[in-house]
């Protein structure tokens, strides 16, 4: 079978991440700054290292059969290319921000108004759905210095805390796109083994993250308002205990409502709760 190929961010802010997930699928490779190639000695792939802004052309062209980018990344290319799986990281949202002292209120002020960005498809995409027209200046970086320095009016950037646009002396002032890291796959591959494969494989890993495994210890009495806070995958395991008044349940929870379902399992007589990270779930 064909040899597969991945474009990943050679360095930046999806680099570690893209790696990461990649190691966390079983995937076993060198990973040295100076190698724009490295094969995977245990999967038929190589790992292709580029500039993020590269990647989704040298998807739609075939050169590389899937890679791992910003959604922002893929409007601005506009490419035609297949989203196989959001990643949860790298979130971010495209917005267009005003200095602080600025007049302008409403969208309609942008109207003639000079916005710099480094995402100037997108942008105009905005303004004319907005039925607004702007100056757009494109520049490839450091977007937030340029009301400062007389550039501009507003800005159109990524932000995700906020600081840069904090410390530029700038304010959010609307939203034009949010965006996270995707796996992308060639149009009309999507069916193949291997791609299947390694979805499967991104899958459990992703599935594992979103998820705690608890194992806790509850006086058998107790065991059913247990056993109703706790779907698990199909149904929690009960196991006996060597004090036969108690079990041990072992189960999975969701990331997301943690805190509150442990409050929930102590109120219902939960003991020596133990969590646990979950590497994969294979289902
Ligand atoms: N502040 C942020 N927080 C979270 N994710 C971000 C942030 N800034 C950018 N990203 C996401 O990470 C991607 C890569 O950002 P980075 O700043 O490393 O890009 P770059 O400077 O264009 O890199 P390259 O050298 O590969 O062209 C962006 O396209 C976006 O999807
Ligand atoms: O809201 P914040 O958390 O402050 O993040 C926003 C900043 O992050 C990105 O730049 P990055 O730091 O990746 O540098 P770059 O412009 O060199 O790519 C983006 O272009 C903003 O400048
Ligand atoms: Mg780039």
């Amino acid at each position: 079978m064909k040899t597969l190929k991945i474009a990943i961010q050679k360095s930046g802010r999806l680099n570690e991440k893209s790696v990461e997930l990649l190691k966390n699928c079983g995937l076993s490779f060198e990973n040295y700054k100076s190698s724009l190639i490295s094969p995977v000695s245990n999967f038929p792939l190589e790992i292709l290292f580029l500039r993020d802004d590269d990647i989704p052309e040298y998807v739609q062209d075939g050169i590389a059969d899937l890679g791992i980018v910003g959604e922002n990344v893929i409007y601005e290319t506009g490419v035609e290319v297949s989203f196989l799986q959001k990643l949860g990281f790298g979130k971010c949202s495209l917005k267009i921000a005003i200095p602080n002292n600025s007049s302008i209120q409403s969208l309609g002020d942008l109207d003639g108004k000079a916005i710099a960005t480094s995402y100037p498809v997108i942008l105009e995409k905005f303004l004319k759905q907005n039925k607004l027209k702007a100056d757009i200046r494109t520049i490839s970086g450091s977007v937030e210095i340029s009301p400062g320095l007389g550039m501009s009016d507003a800005i159109c950037d990524l932000v995700s805390t906020g600081g840069t646009l904090k410390s530029n002396g700038l304010k959010p002032f609307t939203d034009v796109l949010s965006s996270e890291a995707v796996l992308i796959g060639r149009k009309g591959e999507e069916d193949n083994p291997l791609i299947q494969e390694l979805i499967q494989r991104v899958q459990s890993v992703l599935r594992a993250k979103e998820t705690k495994y608890v194992v806790l210890n509850v006086e058998r009495k107790n065991l059913e308002a247990i056993e109703k806070l706790l779907p698990g995958i199909k149904s929690p395991t009960v196991v006996s205990l060597a004090d036969e008044a108690w079990v041990a349940v072992h189960t999975v929870i969701p990331e997301r409502d943690f805190w509150e379902r442990i409050s929930e399992l102590k109120s219902a007589g939960a003991q020596g709760i133990v969590v646990l990270p979950i590497e994969k779930i294979i289902l």
